[in-house]
């Protein structure tokens, strides 16, 4: 069947459609209601269904005579480490950890935080809440304390599970002190706090909430996967909204495990026992998705990368790890080929490896720039697919679905909606744009299934995030346009989130901490275009009267401030001093035009404006700083 028929199919009948896939899993309980609704009216898949997505993920492919084959490769070049774990060994250590919580208390429907860096035993953990129906919660190691404790305090988990510390390229980053930090900040007080010891050094607190992680797994005994409905939340992940509070998203268990299980067959075009490599963090959509479920779904070996594109060592790595582990398919962030191409330009690195092995590369987290593109396609000439999804979709709902039928890549164009996203392009008011002609992108509800469940124990907010604007669609927060072949552009943030490196971030949040600073009056936090990032944040400050401070050292304060409070994730380097910000007659900081003035391109004074002559001001502030693009 063509692209046309089956997406055709999937939008025309989602319920024969998606019935269909729910046969490509193994359920305890088969689901015979496909498509319902919940008590707020927004669809739900395969409402009476029971499965385990450890068990699908782990245990099953043990009982199918596949135990021996390797699940997770872990390649460290910051511990110089490569292991390997068969899925017999992870399902043993898996099953003996989710033992030992339960031993701690830990039960179905319990929530559990995991904060750690990139290493087996952040798997293992979220696998041993699966197992158990403890609903876990993974938060990036980039961000702060103060982060973790809006975490703690909003998803409240009986135990928070980390380690002894990550590792910076060079830095040794102690974890421990970071979460005792965080649970001090927090008002709920976690139970229990299970520390993997990795003896790399570094200081770990004792605390009487502390179990030793592997004195946990060692005394505990193996056990079973226990059955959940398919919307029972498999997990909480936060993802940065417009406001300064994140928003935690909710994931079911059935929906997704047959929603991941049927993109690695029909749009990463990938077969069971090859090896899969998602090179991003565990504590985003990417690392849950495609470093852990999906290729433990689709009996695939994954590689747990704890390193950078450059610098651990040099910008050879990528290509090391798809040639010595055999990587078919490969997935990361458009920046990442960026860090690469600026340290190794004419690519001789990648003449030094045989790669011959890779079938295909994906590209997403961020919009992907056509010199990326076709640097890379000059250097590695096989099909590199950009494609787009969200944090809230968590699987990919623009792509170039290489299992149904390769289509012809255009560049800046993330191909053609995946089967079950009947994507349109609205105005303001809710029409729908003729081709070509740039607009909201949004999607006809029902959305497939895989997609949040709504924002955990908040669903005031996640309807007016989401489905308030235009009744019946969902409300992506990205602009773009499609072309008159169906192919879909997307072009950027409609709002206030930005996307630096690939992470996703909020203005707001940073805002609220700019703001703090004792000598700020009032401040404008902008993403700006970056040739490496994407995209990073600037602020534009106005400081209280009569306070006398070297920029220098504002700017130096107010970067440590963000870093202490969100993370350095974030990039702030830049602060710049203005007298005044642009507002509407009614007070709205005018952020678009601060952005169009930075970024160097075309901008239309708004007739709302309070004073025009404030855009010159800003014109010269941020040439004095010598901030933006092109005509600063
Ligand atoms: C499709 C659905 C989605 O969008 S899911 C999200 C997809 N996004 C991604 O996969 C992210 C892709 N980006 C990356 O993996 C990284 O940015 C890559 C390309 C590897 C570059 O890393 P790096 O050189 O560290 O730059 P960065 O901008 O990420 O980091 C900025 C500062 O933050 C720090 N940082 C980063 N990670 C951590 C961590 N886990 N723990 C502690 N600190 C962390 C970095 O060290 C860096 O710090 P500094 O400013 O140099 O002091």
């Amino acid at each position: 069947m063509t692209y046309k028929e089956i997406y055709e199919e999937s939008i025309e009948q989602p319920e024969k459609f998606w019935a269909e896939q729910a046969d490509a899993i193994e359920w305890y309980n088969k689901p015979e209601t496909i498509l319902s609704k919940d008590e707020n009216g927004y669809p739900l898949w395969y409402k009476d269904g029971e499965l385990n997505i450890c068990y699908l993920a782990l245990d099953k492919h043990i009982q199918d005579g596949c135990g021996d084959q390797v699940a997770f490769i872990y390649d460290s070049p910051v511990t110089q480490t490569v292991k390997k774990y068969t899925f017999s060994e992870v399902k043993t250590e898996v099953a003996k950890l989710a033992g030992g919580m339960q031993s701690l208390g830990l039960k179905k429907g319990d929530t559990a935080i995991i904060y750690m860096p990139m290493i087996p035993q952040t798997a293992f953990a979220m696998l041993a809440c699966a197992r158990i129906g403890v609903i876990h919660s993974v938060v990036f190691g980039g961000f702060a304390p103060h982060e973790l404790a809006i975490r703690i305090d909003d998803c409240k988990p009986r135990a928070i599970i980390t380690a002894s510390s990550g590792i910076e390229v060079d830095r040794l980053i102690a974890y421990k002190p970071l979460v005792d930090q965080a649970i001090e900040l927090a008002s709920h007080r976690p139970k229990k706090v299970i520390v993997f010891n990795r003896k790399l050094g570094a200081r770990i607190p004792f605390k009487k909430y502390d179990v030793d992680y592997d004195a946990l797994v060692y005394g505990s005994e193996e056990t079973p996967c226990v059955p959940v409905n398919s919307n029972h939340p498999l997990y909480i992940l936060y993802t940065s909204g417009t406001t300064g509070k994140p928003k935690g998203i909710v994931r079911d268990t059935g929906g997704y495990a047959v929603a991941l299980k049927f993109s690695m067959k029909y749009i990463y075009n990938v077969k069971e026992g090859e090896t899969f490599w998602a090179a991003s963090d565990m504590g985003w959509a990417v690392g849950h998705s495609y470093i852990l479920y999906a290729p433990l779904l689709n009996r695939n070996t994954t590689i747990i990368f704890e390193g950078k594109p450059i610098k651990t060592p040099d910008a050879s790595t990528f290509w090391r790890i798809i040639s010595e582990h055999k990587v078919g398919t490969m997935f990361t962030a458009p920046t990442a080929i960026r860090a690469i191409k600026k340290e190794d330009p004419d690519g001789t690195f990648i003449k030094q490896y045989d790669l011959s092995c890779l079938k295909n590369q994906f590209l997403a987290g961020e919009r992907c720039d056509n010199a990326t593109l076709e640097w890379y396609q000059q250097h590695i000439p096989i099909p590199v697919i950009d494609h787009w999804w969200q944090t809230e979709s968590g699987w990919p709902m623009i792509a170039n679905s290489l299992g149904i039928e390769k289509m012809p890549v255009k560049f800046g164009s993330a191909t053609k909606a995946v089967c079950g996203y009947d994507i349109r392009i609205f105005n303001e008011n809710g029409d729908e744009l003729s081709a070509n002609e740039e607009g909201l992108v949004v999607i006809k509800l029902p959305l497939p299934p895989g997609n949040m469940l709504g924002i955990w124990e908040n669903e005031a907010r996640f309807k007016a995030s989401y489905f308030s604007k235009f009744d019946g669609y969902y409300l992506s927060g990205d602009g773009g346009y499609k072309d008159e072949d169906g192919y879909i552009f997307i072009t950027g943030r409609t709002d206030d989130v930005i996307n630096v490196a690939g992470h996703r971030l909020s203005t707001a949040e940073m805002e609220e901490v700019v703001a703090s600073h004792r000598f700020v009056a009032e401040c404008a936090v902008i993403g700006i275009q970056d040739d490496l990032k994407g995209q990073i944040p600037l602020a534009l400050v106005v400081t209280k009267l009569d306070i006398a401070i070297e920029h220098y050292q504002l700017e130096q304060e107010i970067i440590k401030l963000i870093r202490q409070q969100i993370g350095a994730v974030t990039s702030l380097r830049n602060v710049v001093i203005v007298t005044r910000l642009p507002k509407t007659r009614s007070g709205k900081t005018l952020r678009k035009l601060l952005r169009n003035i930075a970024d160097g391109a075309e901008f239309q004074i708004p007739s709302t404006i309070d004073d025009e002559s404030i855009v010159e001001e800003i014109i010269t502030a941020l040439k004095k700083y010598k901030i933006g693009i092109n005509n600063i």
